[in-house]
């Protein structure tokens, strides 16, 4: 197969993405575009179907339905070329396990047409200092930028990264946000992240898309999301006889301007609180399973 070019800025591109197991259906007909240099989330809790969604997009499960375009190629039928333009974080190095750093990339290196030079990938990665360390003594954390740096050795357009970050302590997960950030603004690479981490796509992610029981509930910008939440501002005030009150409302400033109205001089413990992403979050994950109900443009389609 000749592969496609995509000349579009759509670089995954879904229509009713539908996975059945069995007959448990676990993806309900999903709509997503990811364009090129952005990083994408895919945010949602355990058993959502964010990794059942990953793998159809990289070709290692079949669809049970719906129209998938990945580069421009659909995935079932990605031929080698199209998979070279794919960067895939496997745990590869398991296999490796006593293997230099240096050596195991440089190694990795001999798969591809153009690949990038080893020492320029532990510079970026933050490993130079490990280059001749065996694999299977890096701590967790250098061994999934070790990861990373195999998934990019080949110069992909489109990086997956399926939970990256789990079992990092704070540094080594400000360390890998950066490295993220860099590759994606800096060499345009479009990144899928998949994350369960709400902070952590607020953090990274251009757009997030929150899939939750296989059916994507919002997408947006994280403050996209936040502002158009189907929760509502809080505010906290206490009362004359010194009780704290606190509302949640649509309208926080119509509040506060009724409660200065009615009270006779500053309002003690006022407080507005904003809806958080968190709270967008929340919601759509505790919601009734009701399509309609807070529905923040469901569908992942546009930025
Ligand atoms: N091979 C399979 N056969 C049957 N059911 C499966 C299979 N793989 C996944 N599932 C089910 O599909 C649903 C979605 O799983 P998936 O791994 O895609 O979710 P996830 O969002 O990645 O979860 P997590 O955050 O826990 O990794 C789950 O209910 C899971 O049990």
């Amino acid at each position: 197969m000749t592969p496609a070019v995509s000349t579009d800025r759509s670089v995954v591109h879904a229509r009713g993405l539908t996975m059945t197991y069995g007959d448990v259906d676990v993806l309900h007909g999903i709509d997503l575009d990811i364009h090129r240099g952005e990083i994408f989330a895919l945010l949602g809790p355990n058993g959502a179907g964010k990794t059942t969604t990953v793998e159809i997009l990289e070709g290692f499960r079949q669809r049970s339905a719906g129209e998938v375009r990945v580069l421009g190629a659909d995935p079932q039928r990605g031929d080698d070329a199209w998979r070279g333009r794919i960067g895939l974080v496997l745990q590869s190095w398991r296999d490796h396990g006593r293997w230099r750093v240096a050596e195991l990339l440089a190694h990795f290196a001999t798969y591809y047409p153009d690949p990038r030079d080893p020492a320029e990938l532990l510079a970026l990665t933050g490993l130079t200092d490990q280059a001749d360390q065996q694999v299977d003594r890096l701590s967790g954390g250098r061994r999934r930028r070790l990861d990373v740096a195999l998934g990019i050795v080949g110069r992909p357009e489109l990086l997956f990264l399926d939970e990256p970050t789990t079992g990092f302590d704070p540094e080594a997960r400000r360390e890998f946000h950066v490295l993220v950030e860099r590759l994606a603004r800096d060499e345009g690479v479009t990144v899928l992240l998949t994350t369960h981490d709400l902070a952590e796509a607020e953090r990274l992610a251009d757009r997030i898309a929150m899939l939750v029981s296989g059916r994507i509930r919002a997408c947006g910008t994280p403050s996209e999301l936040a502002r158009r939440a189907a929760a509502r501002a809080e505010v906290r005030w206490t009362a004359d006889d010194g009780t704290p009150r606190r509302e949640r409302t649509g309208d926080p400033s119509r509040l506060v301007w009724e409660l200065h109205r009615d009270a006779d001089g500053p309002i003690p413990g006022l407080e507005v609180r904003r809806p958080t992403l968190e709270d967008t979050y929340l919601h759509m994950v505790h919601q009734e399973d009701d399509d309609a109900d807070g529905d923040v443009g469901g569908e992942a389609r546009t930025a």
